[in-house]
């Protein structure tokens, strides 16, 4: 059998000579200049060996990657009763939308839509200032990833928060609804830097070893919620294309607009990918085509 090295190699490989390679989140005016170019896979195993190719120390902003982490957090520390403020259903409308939280009367599809996870980082957020409650995300994500050199990169937010409109269209129509403890100021404040957190390939790999089932989970989260996330992100962790995605790599798996993908193969590997062409979803064209191929071709699918 090919080794793992040698697979992701095959992987970069091909991935190099693709023509389409997607676009870039332009909306973001930060993220808009990409090198399109950029690709890297890492992939962490039970044992504790790390296989990593391409641009795997390059950082990138993690985006909507850092939802699943302010999940695990605000399951922690809420248990159950955060399904009151979130549902956990799959949607047909893209990230950003707001029509479905109007229909649902201003409680977010589930935590990977960006309106559900304004709403865990508002929950996340209680009781502690936006530098506190950011500096919380960060040291779960520096124990998860055996990494202290985790940042924000604060122009990224800042690009964001003055065009994120979206974002704060979405913000309001939760306060309108009561869904927000604290101002949309405050909360999208925390939001946007939460998004903005830089790290590299070879950390975002490390950083879901807990979800996994190895590295330091018992500090992170019980194994109830692991079972659960790992769900969300299967059924909702590419938004209205998490039903294609699962389809083609059947791994639980979350993406964000950075053009970063974490997907979990539960017991048996924590992958990141990265490459900032995004498909018409808002999901990393050629991540998603090179976890399918990893997918494959290691047998990992959790339907296989
Ligand atoms: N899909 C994403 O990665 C979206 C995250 C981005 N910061 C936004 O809120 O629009």
């Amino acid at each position: 059998m090919t080794s793992i090295p040698a697979i992701l190699d095959e992987i970069r490989q091909k991935m190099a000579c693709a023509e389409d390679r997607g676009k870039a989140a332009s909306y973001i005016p930060e993220l808009a200049s990409a090198d399109l170019q950029k690709f890297a896979i890492s992939v962490c195993l039970p044992n504790g060996e790390q296989w990593s190719t391409g641009d795997s120390r390059t950082p990138f902003s993690i985006q909507s990657v850092s939802k699943v982490f302010t999940l695990a957090i605000a399951l922690g520390r809420y248990g159950e009763s955060l399904w009151r403020r979130v549902g956990r259903e799959p949607t047909t409308k893209a990230f950003n939308s707001s029509q479905e939280l109007e229909v649902r009367k201003g409680i977010p599809a589930n935590p990977f839509v960006n309106a559900g996870a304004i709403v865990t980082t508002d929950m996340v957020l209680k009781g502690a200032s936006p530098a506190e409650a950011l500096g919380g995300i960060l040291q779960f994500l520096r124990v998860a990833a055996s990494e202290e050199d985790i940042h924000i990169n604060r122009d990224i937010a800042a690009s964001e928060k003055m065009t994120g409109h979206k974002n704060w269209a979405l913000a309001h129509l939760l306060s309108a609804y009561g869904n927000l403890d604290h101002s949309c100021e405050l909360t999208l404040g925390t939001y946007f830097h939460q998004c903005a957190i830089e790290m590299s390939c070879e950390e975002l790999a490390r950083s879901g070893r807990f979800l996994a089932g190895f590295g330091k989970k018992d500090d992170l989260v019980r194994q109830s919620s692991v079972k659960r996330i790992n769900a969300l992100m299967l059924t909702c962790g590419h938004y209205n294309g998490s039903g294609e995605f699962a389809y083609r790599v059947g791994i639980p798996a979350k993406s964000g607009v950075g053009g970063a993908i974490l997907a979990i193969v539960p017991g048996k590997a924590s992958i990141a990918v990265w490459s900032p062409g995004l498909d018409e979803y808002g999901n990393s064209l050629l991540g998603t085509a090179a976890l399918e191929e990893l997918s494959n071709r290691m047998e990992w699918s959790v339907f296989s």
